[in-house]
């Protein structure tokens, strides 16, 4: 098989695994478990995350009485999930590949520690030839412990475990550069790095998805500038995810090119963590400038002008700079008490090492 990756992550959206009326197309499952069997069997490492459980679920349960939106959650993904990984397994053993399901929530990627640990239970899984099938754990993250969506999950997922392609299957062939209603809108085939594509996004979302084209963008682009393909694709056609790997030139989808330059694992993790940043170093014009430059540099006390919030050594800070815009993300060197002592003074160690700093 002609194959440019050894390591994939493929997110399939809800709405590829639904029917209209809200239940599993398990025809469409069974379809992409093929696919992916098939890639699997030619030596593709593949991490599968996969949505549906919310929608599966409600097909199987009819509360008595009105739920509002969190019980409704809980109640249909804890019933969901357990039929999807159900079905995958038994689709999976039909061509004697093992399947482990992973449940994870936001809260598991703050911390190194944990982000590292489910680094380890994915990478012994992929070892022993068993394909992680990853999933938020809806039943209990709850709104500001959320995911946007597994849009977002799908791309710390592909980064945590250095994969070399990113596949997000939608019900859509990808992004259009105009509503993808109108007739005379075209998939845009390639997106190179620092693309603009705010004006072509519509508010509008499939009907069983959580986030839009609108955070499957912003998503691919942070992992496209680790160094990792992005694709977006119809989940829906046969054979999608293998003509993809088989013949990328004839396979209509949208492709974001990958930065050329490596991103260390740390930094990756950084990238994606400015959710859980503890504070804020804002810094002064000349930092700011030198920051902007193609110079490796730290965040140095005497560049700081103002320190927000209480942190601890190894926590994550973000970088304002001197116009107040968040310009990075970094992993602070000392706390926030040390980092007040010692700003705007000379020949102090940094409050952020350029080896945990990520700018964006
Ligand atoms: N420019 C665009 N190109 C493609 N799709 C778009 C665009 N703007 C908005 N969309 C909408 O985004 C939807 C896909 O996102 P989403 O509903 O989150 O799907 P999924 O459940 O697969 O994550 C499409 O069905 C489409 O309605
Ligand atoms: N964890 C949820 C996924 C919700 C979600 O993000 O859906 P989608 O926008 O289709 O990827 C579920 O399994 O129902």
């Amino acid at each position: 098989m002609n194959q440019q990756f050894s390591r994939i992550a493929v997110k399939v959206g809800s709405n590829v695994l639904t029917r209209r009326d809200g239940t599993l197309d398990v025809t469409r499952m069974s379809a992409l478990v093929d696919q992916i069997a098939e890639l699997h069997k030619a030596g593709v490492e593949i991490i599968l995350v996969s949505s549906g459980a919310v929608a599966s679920g409600r097909s199987e349960v009819h509360p008595a009485k009105k739920l509002d939106s969190v019980d409704q959650r809980q109640l249909f993904s804890a019933v969901g999930q357990a039929k999807l990984i159900n079905r995958y397994y038994e689709l999976f053993r039909e061509h004697g590949i093992a399947v482990g399901q992973v449940l994870t929530m936001k809260e598991n990627f703050a911390t190194r520690r944990h982000y590292l640990n489910q680094k380890n239970c994915m990478t012994v899984m992929l070892e022993n030839g068993v394909i992680p099938i990853v999933n938020e754990n809806d039943t209990i993250s709850v709104s500001e412990l959320m995911f946007t969506d597994n849009d977002e999950l799908s791309g710390l997922i592909a980064s945590m475990m250095d994969a070399q392609a990113l596949i997000i299957l939608s019900n859509i062939n990808g992004i259009y550069n105009g509503s993808p209603a109108d007739p005379t809108s075209e998939v845009i085939r390639e997106i190179g790095q620092g693309k603009d594509l705010s004006s072509y996004i519509q508010a509008s979302k499939s009907s069983f998805g959580r986030g839009g084209m609108l955070t499957k963008t912003n998503i691919a682009r942070k992992v496209a500038d680790e160094g990792i393909t992005v694709i977006i694709a119809n989940g829906k056609l046969d054979n999608i995810l293998v003509d993809l790997i088989q013949r990328p030139e004839s396979t209509l989808c949208t492709r974001f090119i990958p930065s050329a330059e490596p991103v260390s694992s740390i930094k990756k993790w950084i990238a994606h963590s400015e959710g859980f940043a503890k504070g804020e170093l804002h810094i002064n014009q000349c930092a700011t400038e030198v920051l902007n430059s193609d110079k490796a540099i730290s965040i140095l006390p005497v560049g700081i002008t103002a320190i927000e919030g209480e942190f601890e050594k190894d926590d994550i800070v973000r970088i304002i700079d001197f116009e107040g815009t968040p310009v990075g993300v970094g992993k602070a060197n000392c706390d926030s008490a040390q980092a007040r002592e010692a700003m705007g003074k000379h020949g102090k160690k940094p409050v952020v090492h350029y080896d945990y700093l990520y700018i964006e």
